[in-house]
């Protein structure tokens, strides 16, 4: 094709930006293919995070830039979520192209909600997601998502994961008695979640979200370090106490090379279901400012909402049971802001490394 006439569509490209990643789309390495097929100019833009609604306002900038410039093309914009790197020496799983730990220094934060919420956010967008629930200590997800049956295996050695409301899920809590306190050693949590991440047959992800047991004990270390992340999320309330545990997650994720995608206060403000009134009752700006001491993200806050627990309670969170809701909408500005800063991380090129052999000889 004629390389002043990509040239100046690059260059226009160059002029695009947008509006998710705030970069344009040169910059963010969106544009795949400028050609020439059959005497008409085509271009193809990847957008690596969960897209859905964004694909058609990104063709319209794109469409709207060559128009002024009275260029004609066929547009196309895709959805391609890729696999990002994750800490060095650890192996990706197969078929699971980004894993995101979603952690607390405490229980009761609301992580696992946050958790729920999240990957059905991120489905909502378009993305194939899945989610681990490896809060040993009180699996939750089995009863927020509403999972029926047990563990289904095909072959008596690998889990199929259970479907909840479309999300591919795998959960402790579905291989032990939940009547029976759980009482884990170190070691053997550990492995049993290995086993549990390892041999769930996940078909085709783009995320699984982990949902973390609670704190920053030896499991929760182990678990960091050994499950391939591409980064993790903290949740955290307004309150000074458990601001101070977030904290402790922070160090914990950037001792094993964990990139921390940011942090979300959750029960931010209480919303009065009488009046609808907003007020910080737990303290305001805490979590904010802990993100810039500490040189992270600030995701948003979830506030307080009755609804969000009486949804839980029925196995259909809100994100699912009133997706046009402000509680709804407030997780899914959330998710958009996770799937584009996990586009940001370097891609992971470990499946084309080659294998160097050392011979003696
Ligand atoms: N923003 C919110 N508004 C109202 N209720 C909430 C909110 N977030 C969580 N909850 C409720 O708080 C309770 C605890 O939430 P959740 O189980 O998600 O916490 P957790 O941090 O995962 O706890 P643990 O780590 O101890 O398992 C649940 O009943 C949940 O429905």
């Amino acid at each position: 094709m004629d390389e002043k006439i990509e040239q100046k569509v690059r260059h226009l490209l160059k002029e695009v930006v947008d509006p998710n990643t705030g970069k344009d789309l040169v910059a963010s390495k969106s544009v795949k293919k400028i050609e020439d097929v059959d005497d008409k100019l085509k271009i193809l833009i990847d957008l690596d995070y969960p897209a859905k609604t964004q694909i058609p306002v990104v063709k319209n900038l794109v469409e709207a830039k060559l128009a002024e410039n009275h260029i004609e093309a066929d547009v196309e914009v895709k959805q391609n979520i890729i696999a990002h790197q994750v800490q060095r020496g650890v192996k990706v799983f197969d078929n699971v192209r980004n894993v995101i730990a979603v952690s607390s220094g405490k229980g009761g934060v609301g992580k696992s909600t946050v958790a729920a919420n999240l990957a059905l956010a991120l489905q909502a967008e378009g993305a194939k997601v899945g989610l681990l629930d490896a809060d040993i200590y009180g699996p939750s997800q089995p009863t927020m998502l509403g999972l029926k049956g047990g563990a289904v295996t095909k072959d008596g050695k690998t889990l199929e994961p259970l479907d909840g409301h479309g999300l591919q899920v795998a959960s402790i809590g579905v291989l032990i008695d939940p009547d029976e306190p759980m009482i884990w050693r170190g070691p053997l949590a550990v492995s049993a979640l290995q086993q549990l991440i390892k041999q769930t047959n996940w078909h085709d992800l783009d995320y699984l979200i982990v949902d973390m047991p609670p704190g920053t004990g030896d499991i929760q270390l182990s678990l960091s370090q050994e499950v391939p992340l591409t980064g993790a999320i903290v949740v955290t309330t307004p309150q000074d106490i458990a601001l101070m545990d977030a904290k402790k997650g922070l160090v914990m994720f950037e001792k094993v090379n964990v990139p921390i995608l940011g942090i979300i206060e959750n029960m931010a403000t209480h919303i009065c279901s009488k009046c609808g009134h907003e007020e910080h009752i737990f303290g305001e700006g805490g979590a904010k400012k802990m993100a810039e001491q500490y040189g992270v993200k600030f995701l948003g806050e979830i506030p307080l909402d009755i609804n969000i627990r009486l949804s839980m309670d029925k196995g259909e969170p809100i994100v699912e049971a009133a997706p046009d809701s402000k509680v709804a909408q407030v997780y899914k500005e959330i998710a958009r802001k996770v799937g584009v800063l996990v586009s940001e991380r370097n891609k992971d090129y470990s499946a084309k490394m080659p294998s160097i052999k050392v011979s003696n000889d």
